[in-house]
């Protein structure tokens, strides 16, 4: 995952292939968490399966990094600014803009959990980057449904046996090295999302 998503960026753009993939392996995450995150976890393959539909579609070459798929959807006026439209498939830069806010409450919760130095509870953790993040950006129910999930999260040591370790410092450096790639991406895609007015796509 943190392979992915560190060769995901280039200069100021990102390659889109290897954004989907990071997404994938962060999906392999949440699986392994438990059946109570497949709600969470079917909604972001959905998200992802939409964007590797354009990668693979007709269009595919426009769809090669951030910018280009950008550039693409604005001429071709793919974009709806003012209403979700409904029985079409989503353009891509509407569907990244869900992915790339949950980027950032991840890049929050995964700071909180490497620098807890082992202790404090995770469902708290999680909850506290949530609302700081995502959270402004769902409806009630949506947070409710979430607000329920993240009590079902495992304790610290379980989590840490999810990224493949034991001990706290190990945990530590992973969770900040994956940290610091999420960051990266979330700062190019939020520089182009700025710059074209796309912060708020509906
Ligand atoms: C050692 C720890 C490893 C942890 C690894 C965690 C991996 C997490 C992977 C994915 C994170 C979740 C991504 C959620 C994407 C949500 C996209 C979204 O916001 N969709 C909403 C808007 O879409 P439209 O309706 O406008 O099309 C949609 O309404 C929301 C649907 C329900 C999703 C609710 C998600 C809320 C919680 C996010 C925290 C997840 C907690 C997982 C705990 C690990």
């Amino acid at each position: 995952m943190i392979k992915a998503f560190h060769s995901s960026f280039i200069e100021n753009d990102i390659i889109l292939g290897e954004y989907l993939e990071g997404w994938r392996e962060l999906i392999k995450f949440m699986d392994a968490l438990g059946t109570v995150f497949t709600f969470i976890s079917q909604e972001t393959m959905t998200k992802v399966n939409i964007l590797q539909g354009y990668l693979n579609g007709e269009n595919g070459k426009s769809y090669r990094t951030l910018l280009t798929m950008v550039k693409f959807e604005l001429e071709n006026e793919v974009v709806n600014f003012k209403e979700f439209p409904p029985n079409r498939v989503p353009s891509g830069c509407r569907t990244l803009l869900r992915l790339h806010r949950a980027l950032k409450w991840l890049e929050v919760f995964l700071y909180k959990l490497g620098m807890s130095e082992g202790h404090g509870q995770t469902s708290e953790m999680c909850a506290d980057a949530y609302h700081k993040t995502l959270a402004h950006h769902h409806s009630w129910f949506i947070r409710q449904v979430a607000e329920v999930a993240f009590l079902a999260l495992p304790p610290l040591k379980e989590m840490y046996t999810v990224v493949c370790v034991q001990k706290h410092e190990e945990a530590k450096t992973v969770l900040l090295t994956t940290v610091d790639s999420i960051v990266k991406v979330y700062n190019i895609t939020q520089e182009v999302y700025t710059m074209n007015g796309m912060l708020d796509l509906p």
